[in-house]
C-alpha cells in the first residue's frame, strides 16, 4: 500500500521567561512550557483577517447596491426582502436564480458534506478513508454537531418555531394574511393550528400571508456565515505549515495559566503530521467556502437591509466564537469540543 509523504513540522520554541531554551522535543510537563502573555479569549492575528472577510463581504455587497445604477432605480419590497421581479438588477438579484435554489436552500447538505469529506479524509484527524475512530474525528463531530444544533436552532426548530421567526415576532412582525383570499389560501389557512398561524415564516407564505412589521435576521448571512467559517476553522489548522493558526493560538491551561496549543498536541508538543497535497477533504471544504462568500456577497448587494444582515452575521459569529474560540479559555470545554489541528 502507498504511504503519503508527510512533513513534520517543528515549532520553535521560544526561552522560557527565566532564560532557558530547550532544544529538543519536550514531553508536555506545563511547568517547562513557556507561558504566553496575550489573552486566550482572543483570536490569532490570521484568525482576525479571515473573520474579517465577512463583515468586508458585507461592506462591499452594500456598496455595489449603493453605486449600481440598476439597483439604484430598482423598488426594493421590504417584505420579500429583495427586490421586485420585474426590475431586478442582476441574475443573482433573483431569488429563482440556480445558485440559490440549489447551493444556499440545501446549504447544510453541502456543509454537512464538505465537512466530513475533510474529517474522514484529512490524515491528520485519523488514517485516511478509514472506518477508525480517532479521538480528533470524535471531536471534530463533537463541534459539527454543536454548530448543527445551533443551525437548527435559528433556522428550521426551536421548541416550535426557529429563533429567526421568535426574533421576527419579539420585534413587533405579524403574518399579514389580508389581502390573500384564493381557495388554497383559505384551505391552507383551516388546515393550520393557531400556534403556527401565528408563528413561523414558513406558514405564513404557505397560506397567502406576508411576514411584515418586525426584524427578520438574514438566514442567508446567517448560513453561509456559520458554515463556511466552521470549515475554515477547521482546515486552515490541519494543513498549514506555518504557526499562524495553530501553534500560535493561545489556551488556558488546567493550572489556570496562559500557553500555546501546541503543549496539547499529540505525539510530540509542538509537532503535528501535514501532509504535502491538501487532497479532496480540504479541496472539497473550500469549494463549499469559495462558493458561500460569492452567494454571501451577492446576498449583501441585493437583498435585505443592512441591519437584518448584521443580525445573521452577529448570531453567526456568536456561535463560531463558542465552539472554537471559548474552548481555548475553558478547560473544561476544550475537553468535549477539543481544537481542530491539537
Ligand atoms: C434545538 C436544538 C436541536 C438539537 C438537535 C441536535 C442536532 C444533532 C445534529 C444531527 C445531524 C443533522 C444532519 C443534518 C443533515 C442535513 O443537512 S439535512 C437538511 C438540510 N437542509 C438544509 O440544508 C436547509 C438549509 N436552508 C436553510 O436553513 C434556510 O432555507 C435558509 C438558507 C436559512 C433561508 O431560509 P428562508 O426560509 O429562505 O429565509
Ligand atoms: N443570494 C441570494 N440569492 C437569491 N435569493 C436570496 C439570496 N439571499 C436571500 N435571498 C432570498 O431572500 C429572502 C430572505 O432570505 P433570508 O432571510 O434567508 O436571508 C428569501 O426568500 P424566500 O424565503 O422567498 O425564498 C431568500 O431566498
Amino acid at each position: 500500500m502507498a504511504t503519503r509523504r508527510t512533513t513534520r513540522v517543528e515549532v520553535p520554541i521560544p526561552p522560557t521567561p527565566n532564560g532557558n531554551t530547550s532544544d529538543k522535543p519536550q514531553p508536555p510537563m506545563l511547568a517547562d512550557t513557556p507561558l504566553v502573555a496575550n489573552s486566550p479569549f482572543l483570536p490569532t492575528t490570521l484568525e482576525t483577517a479571515l473573520i474579517a472577510i465577512y463583515p468586508g463581504t458585507l461592506l462591499l455587497g452594500s456598496l455595489i447596491s449603493a453605486l449600481n445604477p440598476a439597483s439604484r432605480n430598482a423598488t426594493y419590497l421590504p417584505h420579500t426582502q429583495a427586490y421586485a421581479v420585474s426590475e431586478a438588477p442582476s441574475y443573482f438579484a433573483k431569488k429563482s436564480n440556480f445558485f440559490n435554489v440549489y447551493f444556499v436552500k440545501i446549504g447544510w447538505v453541502w456543509t454537512t458534506l464538505a465537512f466530513f469529506l475533510f474529517v474522514a479524509s484529512h490524515s491528520s484527524l485519523g488514517p485516511p478513508l478509514r472506518l477508525k475512530l480517532t479521538k480528533r474525528r470524535l471531536q471534530a463531530t463533537a463541534r459539527y454537531v454543536v454548530v448543527t444544533a445551533v443551525w437548527i436552532a435559528v433556522t428550521q426548530w426551536f421548541f416550535g418555531p426557529p429563533i429567526i421567526d421568535r426574533s421576527f415576532r419579539w420585534t413587533g412582525g405579524k403574518c399579514d394574511v389580508m389581502f390573500d383570499d384564493t381557495r388554497s389560501a383559505r384551505a391552507g389557512r383551516a388546515d393550520m393550528s393557531d400556534m403556527e398561524k401565528a408563528f413561523t415564516h414558513a406558514a405564513c407564505k404557505s397560506i397567502g400571508g406576508q411576514w411584515a412589521g418586525g426584524h427578520d435576521i438574514s438566514g442567508h448571512v446567517f448560513l453561509l456565515i456559520l458554515g463556511s467559517a466552521m470549515l475554515w476553522l477547521e482546515f486552515l489548522p490541519a494543513v498549514l505549515r506555518m504557526d499562524g493558526l495553530r501553534e500560535a493560538r493561545r489556551i488556558r491551561t488546567a493550572d489556570g495559566l496562559v500557553r500555546s496549543a501546541a503543549i496539547e498536541t499529540r505525539e510530540h508538543p509542538g509537532n503535528m503530521e501535514v501532509p504535502e497535497k491538501l487532497g479532496y477533504g480540504v479541496q472539497g471544504a473550500l469549494f463549499v467556502a469559495g462558493m458561500s462568500w460569492w452567494m454571501l456577497l451577492m446576498t449583501a448587494a441585493y437583498f435585505h437591509t443592512w441591519f437584518e444582515k448584521f443580525t445573521g452575521l452577529l448570531v453567526a459569529f456568536t456561535a463560531i466564537y463558542t465552539v472554537y474560540f471559548l474552548p481555548r479559555a475553558v478547560p473544561a470545554w476544550r475537553q468535549v469540543v477539543g481544537m481542530p489541528g491539537v
